[in-house]
């Protein structure tokens, strides 16, 4: 029996006796890989004799595209002297990087003699056999073809081509059909061929279902534990005054504890319209870090490098108690990238503002949240924020990497609240997220979270409920 696609190939040879796989896959629309299994089975069915060749081809690389489009340049230099000689200097400069090429090939050819540091052109114009053959690669004789790939600006691949004869006539009653149409049974059609049989052990076709990438996936889930916990989601841009990422947050202008990480500026200037705002912050720094406090800096833009900017946000808005506010989002610094290094990441931070808050609840709050994400063992560390006191650093037990930093956290300093007018207290932390991902997800490069690999991302089980 012959199926649809064969019967095609067969009818076609029939007029023709012979032909081969490209003419074939050309003429009838089947793709050429398709065309050659085709061909196999007629040959098994012994329809047809086959003989298989290989042929070369010539494609043009990127150089010699570029050259189709400008001209060679020995065509160039002549034609633009046109007969008249000039300095070689001059020459140098309107060939530029084409210079050496052109003086080279124009030598060798004999187009042109160097006398004195002048160029002495022999013909008026020129146009050379490779740029013909660059326009028109099939019409092109041996001697040019070799030229050009010498040149590197053609390259030379091969094919597999079958050349095909009919050996067996084919019969349309031979012909099985796998679709049988209204018109057919109507027609009577259906009677000239034979019906093929479904194959119910041939396997349905694999069809990819869509799904979220994994890291926004885990993001969500996050987002979903703070949520649970009564939090407010609020977000703000990426693009951010160093007021907010550092003034607000009691870190002084020009003093290492700005520096505490390295930060990537961005030209122009902020507006802060709070006047008020702003001379508190300006006293409170002068009155603490006992120096001149300078507005041109605190309006100075860059990408933040904490989401804690957005926590001063949050102040700066000046929020009535309770508040339980939390913001995920990117932030940004300088570093080399590497497995466990990038220069873009995740941040999530969170503020508490109450009249009775404590220490002890604000340790209380970050152990629910890792419980939450499965961390089940976390302990405490004394650091130092400019922005907390006290503060702490959590690490949480992970199975494959033991413990690990997780978070910042602390009591913001009454320096800070004071300055947006709350007297309340304010329990405030930020937690890195790509780690805790890359835990969750099993990932030992973190450069994987972002990876675009369809494949990989396809994979990935998520083993988040
Ligand atoms: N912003 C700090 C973390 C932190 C946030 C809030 C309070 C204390 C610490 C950091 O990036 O390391």
């Amino acid at each position: 029996m012959l199926s649809e696609n064969e019967a095609k190939i067969l009818f076609f040879l029939k007029d023709l006796k012979r032909t081969n796989s490209i003419e074939i896959s050309t003429k009838i629309g089947i793709p050429e890989s398709s065309v050659l299994s085709l061909i196999e089975l007629l040959r098994e069915k012994g329809y047809v004799k086959t003989e298989t060749i290989s042929e070369k081809y010539y494609v043009l690389t990127e150089e010699g595209r570029k050259r189709k489009e400008s001209g060679l340049p020995e065509d160039i230099l002549i034609n633009s002297l046109n007969g008249q000689e000039k300095d070689l200097n001059e020459i140098k400069n309107t060939l530029d990087e084409d210079f050496n090429i052109a003086i080279s090939w124009a030598k060798r050819k004999g187009l042109i003699e160097i006398k004195e540091g002048k160029v002495i052109p022999k013909v008026k114009t020129y146009t050379s056999p490779e740029y013909l053959a660059l326009l028109n690669l099939e019409k092109a004789d041996i001697n040019t073809i070799n030229l050009l790939k010498k040149r590197g600006l053609i390259e030379e691949k091969k094919r597999k081509i079958v050349n095909v004869e009919l050996v067996k006539e084919p019969k349309e009653s031979e012909i099985g059909i796998s679709n049988l149409t209204r018109e057919m049974i109507v027609s009577g059609e259906w009677k000239k061929y034979k019906l093929r049989k479904y194959n119910v052990e041939a396997f349905p076709p694999y069809y990819t279902i869509s799904k979220k990438h994994y890291f926004r996936e885990f993001l969500e889930k996050v987002k979903d534990i703070m949520i649970s916990l009564g939090f407010k989601e609020i977000n703000t841009g990426y693009i951010e005054m160093e007021f907010y990422n550092f003034d607000l947050l009691f870190q002084p202008q020009d003093h290492p504890a700005r520096e505490i990480h390295d930060s990537f500026a961005v030209e122009g200037l902020g507006n802060i319209e709070d006047k008020e705002l702003l001379s508190n912050v300006k006293e409170i720094h002068e009155k603490f870090w006992k120096y001149e406090w300078k507005q041109d800096i605190t309006l100075r833009l860059m990408l933040r490098s904490q989401t804690t900017a957005t926590t001063a946000r949050v102040l700066a808005s000046r929020p009535k108690a309770p508040q339980k506010v939390f913001t995920l989002g990117k932030v940004f610094r300088p570093d080399a990238i590497d497995a466990t290094h990038l220069i873009e990441f995740h941040q999530l931070d969170g503020v508490i503002i109450d009249d009775n808050f404590t220490f002890r609840e604000l340790l209380g709050v970050l152990k629910e949240i890792f419980y939450r994400l499965g961390i089940k063992e976390i302990k405490f560390k004394p650091a130092y924020f400019p922005f907390t006191e006290p503060s702490v650093e959590a690490y949480g037990y992970l199975e494959k990497l033991g413990w690990v930093e997780m978070c910042g956290a602390g009591l913001l300093r009454p320096e800070i609240l004071s300055s947006v007018g709350i007297d309340k207290i304010a329990g405030a932390w930020g937690i890195g997220i790509e780690r805790l991902a890359m835990s969750f997800l099993n990932i030992s490069d973190i450069r994987l979270l972002y990876s675009n690999n369809i494949e990989y991302i396809r994979d990935m089980k998520v083993k988040i409920e």
